[in-house]
């Protein structure tokens, strides 16, 4: 297939391990793909959308309350939070692969006895669609790890921030505009649901033209985030099995063309329809204990270490000093030749 018919993989979780070669291919190629047969029920992600607008019809009054500046646990973001925010408003939930936070965020959202009642059905809906998405973000992450030849690592420590999102476009004039502006994530790993009515997600590809996302009904799109590639950027080949030469020959080019880096895709949303475009993403951040280091199965003479070790909280302050959140430019402040000696 030509560079510019590329599209985003669709990689069928009922059909490993016959699939893994083809996820080596969208992680370290494309870095992101949709998942299907992912075995979060169709009724669950309608009722998760149905929730997400139900949230940001909350009073403003209960919004507010919940506006925390840390970038991290903050519960929510009004529009204009950031310079590009005109459109996006969302609601986060930190630690979300703990039950307790999850919980917590349910009821801190708690009004009036009214909204009590849509709140316990809310309540309902985040935490079994999140307690699945958790699930589905643990087995995602060992997938891609062993499609690059490391088998039976688990994510089950790290955390996890949730996100339901909103972009409300008014008017015809808005349609281009952008949304979200480009960046990548922070994460290792992001599930999202997109929103498949909508449209609007934007990646770049290996030749820098945007391309349409189009989510397919009910599928899962997951892309690869700045600590994915901290981490898989040392990948050994020899690792590999031999049945996965195609990946090898473009695991090469990656690395002659972007010495050794595997693909964190940047990403962006533009306005589409005069409606409101909801999306809910789950981001695999860090270890509990927050340390980010190479994997040593990734370092060897031909593959130096080239980050430091460091602390994911400070990686994500310093990224959020950066005008465009894009890993390739704020992990420049963490590469290996700059560690104390
Ligand atoms: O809303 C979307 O489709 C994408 C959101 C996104 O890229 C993000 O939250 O990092
Ligand atoms: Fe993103």
């Amino acid at each position: 297939m030509a560079k510019e018919e590329i599209v985003v993989p669709v990689i069928d979780l009922a059909n490993f391990p016959a699939e893994l070669e083809k996820l080596a291919a969208a992680s370290t190629e494309v870095g992101c793909f949709q998942v299907i047969n992912h075995g979060i029920p169709v009724a669950l992600l309608s009722d998760m959308k149905e929730t997400a607008r139900t949230l940001f019809d909350f009073p403003e009054e209960v919004k507010q309350r919940n506006v925390n500046l840390n970038v991290i646990d903050g519960r929510y973001r009004p529009r204009n939070f950031e310079p590009n925010g005109k459109y996006h408003e969302s609601f986060s939930i930190y630690d979300a692969a703990l039950p307790s936070d999850v919980l917590s965020f349910c009821s801190a959202l708690d009004v009036t006895p009214q909204q009590r009642e849509i709140n316990e059905a809310n309540s309902k809906v985040i935490t079994d669609y999140f307690g699945k998405l958790h699930g589905l973000i643990l087995e995602m992450a060992s997938k891609v790890v062993e499609s690059l030849g490391l088998v039976g690592r688990s994510f089950e420590e790290w955390s996890c921030q949730a996100r339901v999102m909103s972009y409300k476009v008014t008017s015809q004039e808005d349609i281009g505009c952008i949304a979200a502006p480009l960046h990548t994530d922070s994460s290792f790993l992001t599930v999202l649901q997109a929103d498949e009515c909508v449209g609007g997600l934007q990646i770049i590809d290996a030749n820098g033209n945007f391309v349409d996302v189009d989510p397919l009904p009910g599928a899962i799109f997951v892309n690869i985030g700045d600590m994915g590639k901290v981490i898989h950027q040392f990948l050994h080949i020899s690792n590999l099995s031999i049945s996965l030469n195609y990946v090898c020959i473009n695991l090469y080019m990656v690395k002659v063309w972007s010495n050794g880096r595997l693909h964190t895709v940047k990403h962006r949303v533009v306005c589409k329809k005069v409606t409101t475009r909801f999306s809910i993403g789950l981001f695999l951040l860090a270890p509990r204990d927050g340390y980010i280091g190479t994997e040593p199965a990734f370092i060897d003479a031909e593959h130096p270490k080239l980050y430091q070790n460091f602390i994911y909280n400070e990686y994500r302050k310093q990224r959020n000093k950066c005008e465009y959140k894009i890993g390739d430019l704020a992990l420049r402040g963490f590469k290996a030749d700059q560690e104390a000696i």
